[in-house]
């Protein structure tokens, strides 16, 4: 007799400025009735959105990590983690950084999603990288309008095909 241990799965996301990778993320989890928690950082960041890509800038380029709130749901009792984060000057969000310096996620499967507004750079990459496990499954980059930032620039179609895969 065999016995599988049951794949679990956590839909984990950042989203900080338009809620798009939060949409994503809650999509996946409705459609597939994950569990899904935030990533979220202790201090919000405030200002204009002008101010908070300037603060985001000087972020990624000097590889500061905002200090983030402890996650409410046991990672070690998934063997599967969904992370979606927004692309911050070409790479992943500081918050994401810092959740992922910090949560072992090694022998797990990660299937890692970023957002973006026109230009992707290296997120997806770097996101990939920076989970230091082996088992990577169907990456995906999901763009938004670059002039309409919160309108997706896929089909609610194509999005689907994807949710449906993982
Ligand atoms: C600080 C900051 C930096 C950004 N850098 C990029 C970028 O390099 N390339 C890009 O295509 N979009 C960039 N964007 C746009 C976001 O990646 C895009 O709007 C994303 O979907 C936002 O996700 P969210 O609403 O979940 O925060 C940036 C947005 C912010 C706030």
């Amino acid at each position: 007799m065999f016995f599988h241990r049951k794949a679990k799965t956590l839909v984990l996301y950042y989203s900080q400025s338009m809620g798009n990778t939060k949409k994503i993320a809650k999509r996946i989890a409705d459609i597939k009735s994950y569990d899904i928690e935030a990533i979220d950082t202790i201090n919000e960041y405030t200002g204009s959105f002008d101010d908070i890509m300037a603060q985001g800038k000087e972020e990624v380029e000097s590889g500061y990590r905002p200090k983030i709130k402890p996650l409410v749901h046991d990672i070690m009792s998934y063997n599967r983690i969904i992370i979606g984060s927004p692309t911050w000057w070409f790479t992943i969000a500081p918050a994401v950084s810092a959740f992922l310096d910090q949560y072992d996620l090694s022998g797990k499967t990660v299937i890692p999603f970023v957002t973006y507004g026109g230009y992707e750079g290296h997120s997806l990459s770097d996101l990939e990288k920076q989970c230091k496990t082996t088992k990577i499954l169907n990456p995906n980059s999901i763009q938004f309008d670059a002039e309409n930032l919160n309108k997706m620039a896929i089909s609610e179609k194509d999005l689907d095909t994807w949710i449906q895969s993982i």
